[in-house]
């Protein structure tokens, strides 16, 4: 009996154990139970301490970059933009206008085609010119005339006027010399009657009966060609535009030949003056072969059928040997073609004394036909005139009396005396 209650309390311990045991796993069942693991348990296994990073990585990572550089890169790009804007403000498409507003201008200015003044009567139109430049000398001669007594040392006086006005040494001694014997042969004492007998021996020394024409009308079925020579800053490109108007004024039609290839601005002169008076203009290239400008250009004149063609040279000092050689060159190509028919030699007149040297270098290395004065307007040494035509034995054919385009003008001795010694006293 006893080992049945022996084993039948064993049997009810055993089965208050797995009671137990089974009230157990419940509670520990329902614990883990927010195993939301579960469906993380996949994951785990590969990376299972990714799962953290992952998902504190993937906020920085996606959010912070796209943030923090946009504003990064925005300020940068903001800036240059604020740099960029100052050049703005210069606007180079504002410059743009203009230009195209400038040639417009040319187009309305061409069909405006300038008539120049006419040449007959300038010197006599531009006589004010020469009188105000010239009115100390004037002047200063009337009244060493006027005195009562007419002594050596007036007449010493009446010398040192002449060679301060530039006549020179020979020429002034002969010019009083031959007035002194007049005015005392001729009993002359009158200041209206002296001037008349000094105007009478200043236009003697001027020499009127030379050849004063220009050489500029077609012949043999080709233009008469007119070479242009002178120095730099002897106003020879302006008088090369002038000497156009003055030959269009006289009825003929003119080309132009830019052969001052060493400037281009002298080229780009040439053309505005050609351009006023509707001429054409043949130009080369900057630093191009002068020679070859030259020769397409009396070519073109040919071939177009004007009575004139006009070449302007580059500016040369005469100490240059090798642009003298140039010079004549230039002159030779030309000749293919046929003889220049004027050489004009463009002298300041400013530079007085200085310019007679000048313009013998020229005179060796092409034959100067024609001398072109110029700027007397700013000189009171108007007596180089007769200097000039002197020493060289070359007549003056023009004269240069102002900036403006029609201030040259023909050269007439008479006239130009007259100017030169002002009002009758
Ligand atoms: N007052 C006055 N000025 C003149 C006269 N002739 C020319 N000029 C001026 O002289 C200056 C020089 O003229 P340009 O034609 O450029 O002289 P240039 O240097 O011999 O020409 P390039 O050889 O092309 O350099 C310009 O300002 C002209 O207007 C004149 O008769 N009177």
């Amino acid at each position: 009996m006893d080992k049945y209650v022996a084993f039948g309390i064993v049997v009810i311990v055993l089965l208050l154990a797995l009671a137990g045991a089974l009230l157990a796993p419940r509670r520990f069942r329902r614990r883990p139970g927010p195993p939301p693991a579960p469906p993380q348990a996949p994951q785990r296994p590969g990376a299972p301490t990714i799962e953290a990073p992952p998902e504190q990585k993937l906020p920085p990572t996606a959010t912070a970059p796209p943030i923090e550089k946009p504003p990064v890169e925005k300020p940068p790009v903001e800036k240059p933009r604020v740099e960029k804007a100052p050049p703005a403000p210069t606007v180079p498409p504002v410059p743009m206008a203009p230009p195209a507003e400038v040639v417009v201008p040319p187009v309305e200015v061409a069909p405006v085609v300038e008539v120049p003044a006419p040449t007959a009567g300038r010197l006599v139109r531009l006589r004010s010119r020469l009188a105000r430049s010239q009115n100390v000398f004037g002047k200063t001669m009337l009244a060493l005339l006027s005195r009562d007594k007419l002594d050596d040392d007036t007449w010493d006086e009446v010398e040192e006027t002449l060679i301060g006005a530039d006549v020179g040494v020979a020429a002034t001694t002969e010019i009083v010399e031959r007035l002194r014997e007049r005015a005392r042969v001729l009993g002359t004492s009158s200041t209206s009657e002296l001037r008349k007998l000094l105007a009478d021996e200043l236009t003697t020394a001027l020499e009127p009966d030379m050849d004063r024409a220009l050489k500029a009308s077609p012949h043999d079925g080709r233009p008469a060609v007119v070479l242009v020579v002178g120095v730099n800053g002897a106003g020879k490109t302006t008088t090369c535009g002038k000497i156009a108007r003055v030959l269009i004024a006289d009825g003929h039609s003119v080309l132009l030949g830019a052969a001052d290839t060493f400037r281009a601005a002298a080229a780009d002169q040439l053309a505005t003056w050609a351009g006023r008076v509707g001429a054409e203009v043949v130009r080369g290239p900057e630093g191009g072969d002068p020679a070859a400008v030259a020769f397409d250009a009396v070519k073109r004149g040919t071939e177009t059928g004007v009575d004139s063609v006009l070449i302007d040279t580059a500016g040369r000092l005469q100490n240059k040997v090798g642009l003298m050689d140039e010079l004549g060159k230039v002159k030779r190509v030309i000749e293919r073609h046929g003889p220049v028919d004027e050489t004009l030699l463009i002298l300041d007149a400013t530079t007085g004394q200085n310019g007679l040297e000048q313009a013998r270098v020229f005179t060796e290395v092409v034959d100067v036909t024609g001398v072109v004065l110029t700027k007397l307007d700013g000189t009171a040494k108007g007596g180089i005139v007769i200097a000039v035509q002197r020493k060289l034995g070359i007549p003056v054919k023009l004269v240069g009396l102002g900036e403006g385009a029609d201030d040259l003008a023909p050269f007439e001795p008479a006239q130009f005396v007259d100017a030169l010694l002002g009002a009758e006293a």
